[in-house]
């Protein structure tokens, strides 16, 4: 893995990457940009630990990765070398995953509420078809599933044991991880985490994981990128990363990192379709007639 500003990035052997992000942009509606010729390469077999601070673009980049945005051309966001947009069939055939959020339904002005269906653990696992049998096994193993489980009476641990396991039924080639290990027990998360690395080690999968969480990571991570603002500030194997060797531990030298970061203004050209949202006297006003607005009155 390389960042442009490593240097190291080799822009014209991107097809031995599993993830090539070349001069991406990107900016949510009305909005300045958050990414502004973003580069980044990650290599088969990493398991690369995304961190940055509260909205500085983690799940953003992990979204636009699994191919949830459209951003640019085909040749911008690259997954396994194909378009993580516009091919549709990496997700579909399993070799592209993405683990995040939580189960749940976005519903008018209640916003997000988990999935409510009286559904078994065994109803959802076993009705996903042309799984390898001895995989479900396993991984109905490793998160300790009972399959007997109802769904909507499950505790919020258990509903994100089940939906990791459905996520990872298909052997991925490469997992985006967006902090899903948050609601799980101490042992849960040690027992996935080395089945993660098995998968990375035996067949040359390929993880990012975004978290706020340290524990157990230094031995377990081989790359580190760190987004500031939506730009990537650090790109480099683990073992390269200087303030490791003196600091007690990865928590310590990330802390050090965002507690330097300084609030700054992005030098970044402005789209002009937002500027001219933005600068609209109408645009942001909370006084607008929105659509939006109807489902709060
Ligand atoms: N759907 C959206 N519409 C508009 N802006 C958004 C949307 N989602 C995220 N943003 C903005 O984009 C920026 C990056 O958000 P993102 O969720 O990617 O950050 P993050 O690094 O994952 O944060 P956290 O650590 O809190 O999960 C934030 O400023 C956020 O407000």
């Amino acid at each position: 893995m390389a960042s442009k500003e490593g240097g190291a990035a080799a822009a014209d052997d991107k097809s031995s990457n599993s993830i090539s992000v070349r001069g991406m942009q990107f900016a949510y509606d009305a909005q300045p940009p958050l990414f502004y010729d973003f580069n980044l390469d990650i290599s088969p077999g990493s398991r690369c630990l995304l961190v940055g601070a509260n909205g500085s673009g983690k799940t953003s980049l992990l979204k636009i990765l699994a191919g949830k945005h459209m951003v640019g051309g085909r040749d911008v966001v690259q997954v396994l070398n194909r378009s993580a947009f516009h091919d549709t069939q990496l997700v579909c055939g399993g070799e592209l995953a993405y683990l995040g959020g939580s189960w749940s339904k976005t519903v008018g002005s209640a916003g997000e509420i988990p999935l409510q269906g009286d559904f078994s653990a065994e109803h959802m696992i076993f009705g996903v078809e042309g799984i390898d049998p001895v995989r479900r096994e396993k991984l109905i193993e490793l998160l300790d599933i009972d399959l007997q489980w109802r769904m909507h009476k499950v505790s919020d641990g258990q509903r994100r044991r089940v939906q990791i396991c459905m996520g990872l039924l298909l052997p991925f080639k490469v997992l985006l991880l967006d902090e899903v290990t948050v609601d799980l027990d101490v042992v849960a998360r040690m027992d996935l985490l080395e089945f993660f690395k098995e998968e990375c080690d035996q067949r040359g999968a390929t993880i990012v994981y975004a978290t706020h969480i340290f524990d157990g990571l230094e031995t377990w991570a081989t790359h580190l990128a760190y987004i500031q603002d939506g730009e990537l500030r650090r790109a480099e194997k683990l073992s390269e990363v200087n303030e490791l060797k003196t600091s007690a531990n990865l928590l310590s030298v990330v802390e050090s990192w965002l507690r330097s970061e300084t609030k700054h203004v992005k030098k970044k050209p402005t789209n002009p379709t937002a500027h001219n949202q933005k600068s609209s006297p109408f645009g942001t006003s909370p006084f607008m007639s929105s659509r939006h607005m109807a489902y709060y009155r």
